[in-house]
């Protein structure tokens, strides 16, 4: 692990949303945050609900632009530094091929692809062969306790913990630089939330950096190796009675 690379700088990003439905009102939620993340590290986002956990985690992917600042990434394929903030969607597309994952709390379903094909998936993205991926896919799926009836079956129909395993399966099959977890054990039991902490240790061991917002405080306790508090600038309620008393 080569701890003077970062695999993610942030340097003072800050994101102001604008309400357009509200006459164009300005919500602040983040506020100059700068931090890296290297090789093996797990960066746990702490603070109060509305701190803007989600909001900067999906800066990271790109779903959100950041009003300013930088998001400094390498490129897994070129080696490359790219400023996410800056980057084409072209770029953005292949950054999220092979360089940054992201776990969400809810699975994209694609209608008709079993789950241990929509498993495999992003590991065929990267070169491997269908095969090798299925197994991989399997192996994971066993691990997270997925009845193995299921692996066959589109998770439309399954239950919220188990189309969250499927989806975390989905995240960690293909070994990324970095990795984005948006409370991934939030629907787990205790067992699988144990499977869970086990993948992200593995995976940090063997070099990945990850980001994560975990509900759960026995969780943040066991993976954070740093934590970066975050706190709330301004709550969508206040500008809302601001609002109303103009
Ligand atoms: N797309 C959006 N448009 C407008 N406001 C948004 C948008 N996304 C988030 N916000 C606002 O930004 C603030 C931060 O939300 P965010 O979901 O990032 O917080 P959080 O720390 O993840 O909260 P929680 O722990 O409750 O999930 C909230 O006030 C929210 O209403």
């Amino acid at each position: 692990m080569n701890k003077n690379h970062p695999v993610l700088e942030v340097h003072d990003l800050s994101k102001t949303f604008t309400l357009h439905q509200q006459g164009g009102l300005e919500l602040p939620v983040l506020n100059a945050v700068s931090f890296e993340v290297h090789a093996g590290d797990c960066l746990v986002l702490d603070g109060p609900s509305g701190a803007g956990k989600s909001s900067l985690l999906r800066c990271l992917y790109g779903n959100y632009l950041a009003s300013s600042g930088e998001i400094l990434l390498r490129a897994a394929d070129s080696g490359e530094t790219l400023d996410l903030c800056r980057i084409s969607p072209q770029r953005l597309t292949a950054l999220r091929r092979d360089t940054v994952g992201y776990v969400s709390q809810f699975l994209r379903v694609i209608p008709r692809v079993s789950s241990q094909a929509l498993v495999a998936e992003p590991l065929q993205a990267l070169g491997a062969g269908r095969e090798e991926a299925m197994q991989r896919a399997a192996e994971l799926l066993a691990r997270l306790n997925l009845p193995e009836r299921l692996w066959g079956l589109p998770p439309a129909t399954f239950s919220g913990g188990e189309q969250q395993r499927v989806n975390i399966a989905r995240g960690f099959i293909a070994p990324k630089p970095l990795l984005l977890l948006d409370e991934p054990t939030a629907s787990l039991d205790a067992a699988n939330r144990a499977v869970v902490i086990t993948l992200i240790r593995e995976a940090c061991a063997a070099g990945q950096a990850m980001v994560g917002i975990f509900h759960d405080a026995e969780v943040r306790e066991a993976v954070a190796t740093q934590r970066l508090p975050l706190q709330a600038l301004s709550s969508a309620a206040s500008h809302a009675e601001m609002a109303m008393a103009a």
